[in-house]
């Protein structure tokens, strides 16, 4: 089967590699749609995020959807045919974090394109059947792709309570931001403000239905919140940027009582907040990893079509041409670029 394989930082290499066959509890799916995600973008350019260094020739891609072509001998839920979404981490089961079922902090998950997990920019992946979720008809498999950002802004919704009614600031408009957007119009949200520091961006999420966007290179982000909520601030601040100005900025724009989730990953784990203001303010700060019991949500949210995906979608490519595709993502610019196969 055809595989892009990242060989060195900047190059992938198409192999030629077995076909998997799946386990008793696996399905074999044939991939159809593959998003480009930042961290494939950043372990292209740099090998590297942190402690997670790809020491060994890795194949990227964790937001996956395609056909079951294969079932293990014990999966009775699925059969060929269905189209399915991957969700790309699968946790042990077995300890502490999964038993109280938190397993997305489980410490032993395989996380796809995770060095040294390999992910799904290849024809075939064999998955466990309980982490691969049916598509209907109405769901393209590039949205069951997207199903993992949105994931992560249903996540960060979640761990923000956003509810009916409320203000919430998001800062940056990259594709994390815009699911939280989407996320947090589901969960009730009425008045959506979106931050980022390229023009573009906001245009798009002023598009896609932000109620007020702020270029915080050119607007005081403060005075500019003040104003749209009467002095008050946001119920929720997602910050979704992983700049630390932004973050630092989260815990003065969001009102008194309120809740600041951290979603963005500083390239600095230490950010230095002014602790008595958090105190001062009673403001809770969650952090946000991942997420956990979100598929089946994003999947309805899709086929109810309260939720647009596809419409961040700035290009597809087929995987013979992955190295233009991950160059072309890495244009400021540039939102989402997916990775077509099998089609
Ligand atoms: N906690 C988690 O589970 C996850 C965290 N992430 C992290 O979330 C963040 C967002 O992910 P993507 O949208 O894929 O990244 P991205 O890099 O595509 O988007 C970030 C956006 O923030 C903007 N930005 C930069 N500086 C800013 C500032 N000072 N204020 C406001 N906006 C600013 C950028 O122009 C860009 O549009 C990244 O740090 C990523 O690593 C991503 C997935 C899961
Ligand atoms: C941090 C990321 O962008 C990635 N989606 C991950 O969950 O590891």
């Amino acid at each position: 089967m055809r595989t892009a394989v990242l060989v060195e930082p900047t190059e992938f290499e198409l192999e030629d590699r077995p076909r998997p066959s799946p386990g008793p509890d696996d399905v074999l799916v044939a991939v159809r749609d593959v998003g480009i995600c930042g961290s494939d973008v950043h372990y292209y350019e740099h090998g590297r995020i942190g402690d997670y260094v790809v020491e060994d020739p890795l194949v990227l891609g964790h937001e996956s959807a395609g056909e079951v072509v294969e079932v293990g001998e014990n999966v009775t839920d699925h059969e060929p045919g269905d189209r399915v979404a991957l969700e790309p981490g699968v946790p042990c089961r077995r300890c502490a974090h999964c038993k109280r079922g938190d397993y997305h902090l489980c410490e032993s998950v395989r996380f796809m394109a995770t060095p040294p997990h390999d992910g799904a920019f290849t024809e075939y992946v064999s998955w466990p059947a309980d982490f691969a979720y049916t598509l209907p008809e109405s769901v393209s498999t590039a949205e069951g792709a997207l199903c993992e950002p949105l994931s992560v802004g249903i996540h960060a919704c979640r761990r923000g309570s956003v509810g009916t009614g409320d203000t919430v600031l998001i800062t940056g408009a990259g594709p994390i931001g815009l699911m939280v957007l989407e996320a947090a119009r589901a969960a009730g949200a009425t008045d959506v403000i979106l931050t980022d520091v390229v023009e573009e961006k906001l245009e798009f999420a002023e598009k896609r239905g932000a109620d007020l966007t702020v270029d915080v290179t050119e607007t005081d982000l403060d005075a500019a919140v003040a104003e749209y909520t009467d002095g008050v601030g946001a119920d929720v601040v997602v910050e979704a940027s992983g700049a630390e100005p932004s973050i630092k900025s989260t815990i003065d724009v969001v009102r008194r009582g309120g809740t600041v989730v951290l979603v963005g990953l500083a390239s600095e784990a230490e950010v230095p907040i002014d602790v008595l203001e958090l105190i001062d303010n009673e403001v809770d700060v969650h952090g946000s990893f991942r997420y956990k019991n979100t598929y089946d949500a994003a999947v309805d949210l899709l086929a109810d079509g309260e939720v647009d995906v596809e419409g961040i979608i700035d290009f597809e490519s087929e995987l013979e041409d992955i190295n233009d595709a991950f160059r072309r993502a890495m244009e400021p610019t540039v939102v989402k670029g997916m990775i077509s196969l099998n089609s």
